[in-house]
């Protein structure tokens, strides 16, 4: 092992310090996954444990040790059972941001040759967020980018079916059975209806934001996905992308926003773009 220095007895090594920055890195990804939940007072009083049980072991206190190695073997399977949906979400994390690298890897092998990307007609899309938004018709259109979302898709019917304007009406008049949950939207066409996505449970949402909403913003948080939400209650148009959310959108808005998140295009102008109402989340 390369010996990098030393601190009276202790001898540091690089592997030492790559240790430590890794464990740490892991530790902030945890406390900002759990922040504002229930979970992260849990999570401090666990740190708290370890911390103790590692001073505990290190001074050689050895019946003091063992009652807590034990404890710490129980505790770790009471872990997994405790925070099973923020393990679900800290592993989507990682399978999030991996996917959008591969996506990247694609992108940049497919650079120059046709059809790398398919191409999603918005006009049936925004010709029939304009009658929802008239007509105060509730409306949870999600767009899959790198994934296929099946796992989400599958919570709802499958239709597979052409992107029309028509369709997308009829899904969410107020009496179609159809009409609760979101339409997933992969490969430019309507993929299933009445799915359920996950609800969002970041406490800076403003509290005028009901469940539509929060479900928007959680399947953001999780995927890189492009949700685009009506309003039953006012007819307002946003757009969640990345656990954020863009509210009071017009219809250019709505246009120039679903463009530059759905194909990674012109995004930091889209961010800038004045009288454009966004909530940092983050
Ligand atoms: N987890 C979910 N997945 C998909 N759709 C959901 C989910 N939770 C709620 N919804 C949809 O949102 C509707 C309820 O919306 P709610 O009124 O609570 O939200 P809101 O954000 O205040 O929206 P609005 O402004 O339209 O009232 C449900 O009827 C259902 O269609």
């Amino acid at each position: 092992m390369i010996l990098l220095f030393q601190i009276s007895f202790i001898t540091i090594s690089w592997i030492d310090i790559l240790d430590i920055l890794l464990v740490s890195i892991i530790i902030y990804k945890l406390y900002k996954l759990l922040r504002g939940s229930v979970a992260v007072k849990v999570f401090i009083g666990i740190l708290f444990i370890y911390a103790f049980y590692l001073i505990v072991k290190a001074s050689g206190m050895e019946l003091l040790r063992s009652i807590l190695g034990q404890f710490m073997g129980v505790g770790v399977l009471a872990a997994f059972i405790l925070f099973q949906q923020e393990i679900r979400k800290f592993l989507q994390m990682i399978g999030k941001s991996t996917s959008q690298n591969n996506s990247l890897i694609k992108d940049w092998f497919s650079k120059g040759k046709p059809g790398g990307k398919a191409e999603l007609n918005l006009a049936p899309i925004i010709d029939s967020v304009k009658i929802f938004s008239q007509t105060n018709t509730g409306a949870l259109i999600v767009f899959s980018k790198t994934s296929e979302l099946r796992f989400y898709a599958e919570s709802g019917d499958i239709l597979d079916a052409e992107l029309s304007k028509r369709l997308l009406i009829a899904i969410f008049q107020k009496n179609s059975p159809l009409h609760d949950g979101a339409v997933i939207v992969s490969a430019g066409r309507i993929k299933a209806a009445r799915c359920i996505i996950p609800v969002s449970e970041n406490d800076k949402i403003p509290a005028h934001m009901g469940l539509r909403h929060r479900a928007a913003i959680g399947l953001t948080e999780v995927t890189d996905a492009v949700v685009l939400i009506v309003s039953e209650e006012t007819g307002g148009v946003s757009i969640a992308y990345n656990g954020e959310i863009y509210y009071n959108l017009n219809k250019s808005d709505i246009r120039s926003k679903l463009r530059s998140f759905i194909y990674d295009d012109d995004e930091q102008i889209a961010h800038e773009v004045k009288n454009i109402r966004y909530e940092s989340l983050h």
